[in-house]
């Protein structure tokens, strides 16, 4: 029987191709890609990520039962201690710290694509919010998996961590739990429905490609 996430899957596919074949993409995975460009990634994934948490912690509050509230405690613990851990090390390379980093001003994109997320998580079912928080971790885990077995990509002195990270397996299993939500909380829904969490995934999808392009671009307020 064919899931829902199957469904929300083919609907991205040419979306993730394109982030995909994106210059920032293809340069963090051969190896090209300027540090700077990637440090000013770092900085925007750094706000956009205490935004993101607080997906997990909204999550928290709207889940029904007491085994998927500690599910997304967990998610809300892994973001704020090991993926932004990641990116505070990254930032003592470059010799920027941790307060630094926090009063990043975001730019229009991620400023646009996590009020997007966090609308759909405060004013939306449990279900609209984990469609809209979906692509960011599947999308993830698609990349570093792909990065990890490109070959070179791991004997890269700044991004070996970077695709090690998502290629974990304990990244994995996040993500394939958050998978198996979606598809749980989807299911018995009428169409009507349905088309509304899979509009989030796509637009959210969308954000992801912008977002690797925003950085691409160091992209900047323009007043
Ligand atoms: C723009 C952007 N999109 C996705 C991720 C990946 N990500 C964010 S939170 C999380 C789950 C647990 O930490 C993952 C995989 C990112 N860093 N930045």
């Amino acid at each position: 029987m064919s899931r829902f996430t199957d469904r929300l899957y083919e609907s991205v596919r040419e979306i993730w191709g394109k982030s995909h074949r994106h210059p920032f993409l293809v340069g963090l995975r051969d190896g090209t890609l300027d540090p700077r460009r990637f440090m000013f990634y770092l900085r925007q994934d750094y706000v956009y990520l205490i935004d993101y948490a607080k997906m997990f912690a909204i999550g928290g509050t709207k889940a029904r039962d007491v085994e998927t509230m500690g599910k997304f405690a967990e998610l809300f613990h892994s973001t704020l201690n090991v993926e932004m851990e990641l990116h505070r090390r990254y930032a003592e390379r470059f010799e920027v710290d941790r307060s630094e980093l926090e009063a990043t001003v975001p730019a229009p994109t991620t400023a646009a694509y996590t009020k997007y997320m966090l609308e759909a998580a405060v004013h939306g079912s449990l279900a609209e919010g984990v469609a809209a928080l979906l692509p960011c971790m599947w999308s993830y885990r698609e990349i570093g998996r792909e990065f990890a077995q490109a070959p070179g990509a791991l004997d890269h002195p700044l991004y070996r961590e970077w695709i090690l990270m998502y290629a974990s397996e304990e990244f994995g299993e996040l993500t394939d739990w958050c998978i198996g939500l979606m598809n749980e909380l989807a299911e018995g829904l009428p169409e009507r429905e349905l088309a509304v969490l899979e509009e989030r995934f796509v637009v959210a999808s969308k954000f992801e490609y912008l977002f690797w392009d925003m950085a691409w671009k160091e992209e900047e307020w323009p007043v």
